[in-house]
């Protein structure tokens, strides 16, 4: 997969050069380009906003450096456009489900709004180009873009093949499976007066399995009603109708 992002502060996405995403780009399983937004500007001031028609506070994005960045960024690849997320407070909520989604994709471009945001006509006019997504970390307000690409793109970048160390990790985290995770535990049994649920200690792989779904279950039920009420009720196994 190729991603890229545009910034008009480049520096934000460092922390992309780091850990296992950092790992997967050294190791080609990724390739992940970071543009400064400010390349694209023809002015001597490298001017990227301007005040807002119709009034108002603050200052809005203006169009052609955008145009001019996306444009040199934009792939062809036989035929698909690329995917343009714009994180956005209005945009479509980003969740498990749709990291899986995009990263099937070839190619993934984010672009950064600051100020009170882009000029709408970028992504009219981009919608020709790339496949346009608005895209929300969730319910509350940052300054920018670049905080959600930064959790975008580890969301993503982590289910790419080769990535993560063991895929079956994959498998047992919060949200994989529409619930949360079970709690975990490790050495020693006993700390500070505080223990190991005894069935973990058992050895009873059977039993295990089935505490551990108990607890997504139970965890969801007390932390996410929200999730449950989304959960295919038709996929609950016996298992699972036990663990209710
Ligand atoms: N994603 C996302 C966002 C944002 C966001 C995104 C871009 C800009 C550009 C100016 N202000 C922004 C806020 N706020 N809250 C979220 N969940």
């Amino acid at each position: 997969m190729r991603i890229d992002v545009v910034s008009i502060f480049p520096e934000y996405l460092a922390p992309l050069e780091l850990s296992l995403i950092g790992k997967a780009r050294q190791d080609g399983l990724l390739e992940l380009n970071v543009h400064d937004l400010r390349t694209f500007t023809t002015d001597k001031h490298r001017t990227v906003d301007d005040t807002p028609y119709g009034g108002g506070a603050g200052m809005v994005m203006k169009p052609e450096p955008w145009a001019q960045a996306l444009e040199s960024i934009a792939e062809g690849h036989d035929g698909t456009k690329p995917v343009l997320i714009v994180p956005s407070p209005a945009g479509e909520r980003f969740n498990q489900a749709l990291a899986y989604e995009l990263a099937e994709e070839k190619q993934l471009v984010f672009a950064c709004g600051r100020y009170e945001g882009i000029d709408e006509r970028v992504m009219d006019w981009a919608r020709d180009h790339f496949t346009v997504r608005p895209v929300s970390l969730g319910d509350y307000v940052l300054n920018g873009g670049e905080v959600a690409v930064l959790a975008m793109v580890e969301a993503i970048g982590r289910l790419l093949p080769g990535v993560v160390g063991n895929p079956e990790s994959l498998i047992e985290e919060s949200h994989s499976d529409g619930l949360l995770e079970y709690p975990v535990y490790t050495k020693p049994s006993s700390w500070r007066d505080h223990e190991v649920p005894e069935i973990l200690l058992s050895g009873n792989h059977g039993k295990i399995a089935q505490w551990r779904r108990h607890e997504q279950f139970r965890r969801t039920a007390e932390r996410r009603p929200d999730l449950l009420a989304d959960f295919d009720a038709g996929a609950l196994s016996r298992a699972d109708r036990n663990a209710l």
